[in-house]
């Protein structure tokens, strides 16, 4: 049988609306769920394999994406929140009730500061951008999952239009080794 990658994910994917402009993320609790809002569409929507993203249960992954730290405000609740890992590079605001990820900036100095990572199945709104790769997909192995049944995982996520790939997608990888070589004065020799 098919692995379950995603519910957003296994049976196809949901086109994004280009001119969608933002919604309001709730957590799973059913009492004074946190609430935060995104003031536009998110960008870079992925499913990440690693372990420290947050998945709903029985996914294999998490679909994941990026919103200017200034488009995002918590507009309920927010006495619920508290950082998973304060040492993380992504700062993880979680539920303390129902676990849920609720926004993930980036403070250190990093290519990638000014951002907060986001999970848009959070949301009842209908627009937010489809995910456009699968990142860090060896990583299952990391949580357990059977090395030998990655080629279903990884012919699954390609079925479905998602290159896998074990790191970021080329793109923003390269973003990430500019933002190095800037850092340490590389781009100087060349
Ligand atoms: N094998 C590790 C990889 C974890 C990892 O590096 N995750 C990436 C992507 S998260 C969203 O795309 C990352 O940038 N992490 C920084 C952080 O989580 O703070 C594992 O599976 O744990
Ligand atoms: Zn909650
Ligand atoms: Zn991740």
């Amino acid at each position: 049988m098919a692995p379950t990658l995603h519910p957003s994910i296994d049976n196809g994917l949901t086109k994004g609306d280009p001119n969608f402009s933002g919604g309001t993320l709730k957590c799973h609790c059913k009492s004074n769920p946190v609430e935060v809002k995104l003031k536009g569409n998110v960008l870079h929507q992925h499913a990440c394999g690693c372990s420290q993203c947050w998945k709903p249960a029985g996914a294999l992954f998490s679909v994941v994406s990026v919103i200017p730290d200034d488009q995002v405000e918590v507009t309920k609740n927010g006495n619920k929140l508290a950082i998973v890992d304060e040492n993380a590079t992504i700062l993880r605001y979680a539920c303390k009730d129902c676990g849920v990820h609720m926004y993930g900036p980036i403070k250190k100095d990093h290519a990638f500061k000014g951002l907060s990572f986001v999970h848009t199945e959070l949301s009842d709104d209908k627009g937010w951008q489809e995910p456009q790769f699968a990142a860090f997909v060896s990583s299952l192995i990391e949580q357990g999952y059977p090395p030998e049944k990655m080629d279903e995982v990884r012919s699954k996520l390609k079925s479905v239009g998602l290159e896998p790939y074990d790191a970021l997608s080329p793109p923003l990888m390269d973003a990430l080794a500019t933002f190095t070589a800037k850092k340490s004065g590389k781009f100087s020799r060349l």
